[in-house]
């Protein structure tokens, strides 16, 4: 039997201590610190001070496999998520093929499988080839083995507008969730940067706000009459959150996610000329990361996810204008996470719980991931020591690319254990 101990953590950083004992996948006992003996075969895990928390459930992960295997695969993106604490990612469908038929994401779901260190959901395509033109298979993917229930386009727009609507409308029928890169393409055409000042002074072309903020109303509206569930990709600006509330208002089904990077980085950044700093949307000004913080505290926001975008050296290594967009994100995110909104004192480990954990697997519909810390439930968590800390250094990070824009940086909280279905999947940085 496969048994472990965790001795002496805090559940969701509060109350006493607790002895917690695993036992075949889900939580068997939970009993005041030094109650709980460790059997001859389990494996104890000393956890003075330690936060125990619901494994994490990343809804925005690029694992670049199939296509692209150079820069990431399932097994080291895996990696890297169940040393992030993570044990559900969602692997966006812009791979090479494309994840747009039931080939492709059975193959990524039976590799996530057989990998075994964090459940990995493939997301199907919502358009043929991500080209926006003809509805993918919604029906065959969401009926595959995989068991699609998050498509999208991300990488790209689903900006036309009929296309958006009747993809709303299948999404209601099968069940399953639609999740928008929200960018107006005629309004980015050639951009390389936040719209403002500092890149004005460069000499890039901008980015606005609007054309994440104008497909986000847009899709608020559709959403509404279609009486479909929206999900919004990587908010990045103070418009998009006043949609966001203007829709919740009027109960529109939308919920949204805000990237750690969102949460921290500023488009002061362009002053490096460092291509690892490009991403999609781009970093945005002090006042919109302000603003990402308090929306994320109030629910506006209602998640963090990574947009985890591994990148060949050749790709980020270069001139900006030339350079792919994306960050590394799946083992910074909960010390970025607890540098912006813990240590400003904006949540508690509850709340981290929620916006890491309970809300994305809400919003995915996970029956199994972002569950109480009871006992009966299933044991898919993640102990942290808070006061711990580290130095990124990207080529020492899991995943095969080493595109972080936290390079050097020294970053609060550690993840010190991963449990998936109560089998030890990381541990002090390390798999297994
Ligand atoms: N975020 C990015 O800058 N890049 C993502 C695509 C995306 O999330 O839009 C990628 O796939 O590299
Ligand atoms: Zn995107
Ligand atoms: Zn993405």
């Amino acid at each position: 039997m496969n048994e472990v101990v965790i001795r002496g953590a805090l559940r969701y950083g509060e109350g006493d201590p607790v002895d917690v004992l695993v036992a075949d996948g889900v939580i068997a006992e939970i009993g005041e610190r030094g109650s709980l003996g460790a059997g001859d075969a389990a494996e104890v895990i000393e956890a003075d001070g330690m936060v125990l928390l619901p494994g994490f459930v990343d809804l925005h992960t690029h694992l670049r496999e199939p296509g692209r295997e150079d820069t990431e695969t399932i097994e080291s993106g895996s990696a890297a998520a169940a040393i992030g604490g993570y044990t559900a990612v969602f692997a966006m469908a812009n791979t090479d093929p494309v994840a747009d038929n039931a080939v492709v994401v059975e193959h990524v779901w039976r590799r996530g499988r057989e990998t075994g260190l964090v459940d990995v959901h493939p997301v199907g395509a919502v358009t043929v080839g991500l080209e926006g033109k003809r509805l993918a298979e919604m029906g065959t993917m969401a009926g595959s083995a995989a068991g699609v229930r998050v498509f999208s386009d991300d990488g790209h727009c689903v900006a036309d507008p009929l296309l958006m609507r009747r993809a709303l409308e299948y999404s209601t029928a099968l069940g399953v969730l639609v999740a928008q890169h929200a960018e107006e393409p005629r309004l980015t055409s050639g951009a390389q940067a936040h719209e403002g000042e500092r890149a004005a002074r460069l000499g890039y072309a901008g980015w606005p706000a609007s054309a994440e903020e104008s497909i986000v109303a847009r899709d608020c509206v559709l959403a509404r009459h279609a009486g479909a569930r929206l999900h919004v990709c990587h908010v990045s600006t103070t418009g998009t959150v006043d949609v966001l509330g203007w829709a919740k208002g009027l109960g529109i089904a939308v919920s949204a996610e805000v990237t750690p990077h969102h949460l921290l980085l500023t488009d002061e950044r362009l002053a490096s000329f460092d291509p690892v700093n490009k991403v999609n949307p781009p970093l945005r000004a002090e006042a919109d990361v302000e603003r990402m913080r308090v929306a994320l505290a109030e629910g506006v926001i209602d998640c963090v996810a990574t947009d985890h975008a591994p990148h060949a050296e050749q790709d980020k290594d270069c001139e900006w204008a030339a350079a792919r967009p994306g960050m590394l994100g799946l083992q910074t995110a909960l010390s970025i996470v607890v540098a912006t909104m813990v240590r400003t004192g904006l949540l508690d480990w509850r709340g981290v719980a929620r916006v890491m954990s309970e809300r994305p697997a809400e919003i995915a519909g996970l029956p199994d991931q972002g569950r109480p810390l009871e006992v009966g439930e299933p044991a898919n968590l993640a102990l942290v020591d808070p006061d711990a800390e580290w130095t990124v250094h990207g080529p020492e990070l899991a995943s095969i690319s080493a595109n972080t824009p936290y390079e050097g940086m020294r970053l609060p909280a550690v993840v010190s254990a991963t449990l998936l279905r109560g089998r030890i999947t990381a541990r002090e940085g390390k798999i297994g």
